[in-house]
């Protein structure tokens, strides 16, 4: 073997050791239910195009990460998926986003009701300024639910579900914002979770964060997965190979390679793919 091809190969198994085997999933994506199904979507920022004519789906009950390098689309295709982009001013969409094989670009779709069956977590924790408690309880008290024993029970099992029930259950009534980072990030997936969506969004959730509270956030997906779909954007490969079941490898906003994780880092069918993730890339 040369030098050459030697050196070549060394970074592609530091990133594909890396990959657990509880990352291969039972079924090709192909089989899978969909619960998200994008089909040519362009986005446009102005005259600047930042999505090209991006298809996927995205399966139900899986975690499904997008990397990238800075810039390639990845929040933007994220926050389409809640529509969150229709707060940019200029911003403009073509093609579909379907939940549910209903087409969320909808003149008809509701959007508030959209959000509570797409949740979103951002990159930096963002509680409200109110108690713990009340965090949990803001949506459903949005929807005019009153019946305290009813907000008792959701905000007990959205906190178990964060795994953060044990932490704070003897200080609900303080503020969300006396909690770490990392506590404030399972608040807010807490919130998030309290309304029961079908999907959750994670926009880098873990990049504020150290590593003890990024790890519970990641072993705290994997218990997630098995009642929402998730789909999270990471700049972490080592991240993405421990969290997901499937990756989708964005650049310049065209999607380049979409696949099982452990596929795709260890044996990737794009040559621009396998630059990336073995730091080849620029
Ligand atoms: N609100 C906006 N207005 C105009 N252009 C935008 C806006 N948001 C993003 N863009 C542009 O769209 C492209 C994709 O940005 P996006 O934030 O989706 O990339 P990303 O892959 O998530 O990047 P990063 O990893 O740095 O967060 C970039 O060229 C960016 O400058």
């Amino acid at each position: 073997m040369s030098s050459l091809t030697q050196t070549a190969e060394l970074p592609k198994l530091k990133i594909a050791t890396a990959v657990p085997e509880s990352a291969v999933p039972l079924k090709p994506l192909e089989e899978l239910d969909v619960a998200l199904a994008v089909k040519n979507l362009n986005l446009f920022y102005g005259a600047k195009q930042a999505l090209h004519n991006v298809s996927l789906n995205i399966p139900r009950g899986h975690v499904v990460a997008f990397i990238g390098p800075s810039g390639c689309g990845k929040s933007t295709l994220l926050r389409c998926f809640n529509r969150m982009n229709d707060l940019v001013d200029g911003c403009r969409i073509e093609g579909e986003v379907q939940l549910d094989q209903k087409n969320i670009f909808d003149r008809s779709v509701n959007v508030a009701q959209l959000r509570r069956r797409v949740g979103m977590v951002f990159q930096k924790p963002n509680p409200f300024p109110k108690s713990i408690y009340e965090n949990v309880a803001y949506g459903l008290r949005l929807l005019g639910v009153k019946d305290r024993a009813q907000l008792d029970e959701t905000v007990e099992r959205s906190l178990r579900q964060a795994a953060l029930w044990n932490e704070v259950k003897d200080r609900l009534d303080s503020s969300g914002l006396s909690l770490s980072g990392g506590q404030q990030q399972r608040l807010v997936i807490a919130r998030a979770i309290a309304l029961e969506p079908e999907v959750l969004l994670l926009d880098e959730p873990c990049s504020a964060l150290d590593p003890i509270a990024t790890a519970k956030i990641e072993e705290l997906l994997q218990e997630l997965k098995t009642k929402y779909t998730i789909v999270i954007v990471t700049h972490s490969m080592q991240q993405a190979a421990r969290v997901s079941d499937f990756v989708a490898y964005m650049y310049l906003g065209e999607l380049v390679e979409y696949g099982a994780t452990r596929e795709v880092f260890m044996k990737p069918k794009r040559k621009e793919t396998e630059d990336y993730i073995t730091g080849r890339f620029g």
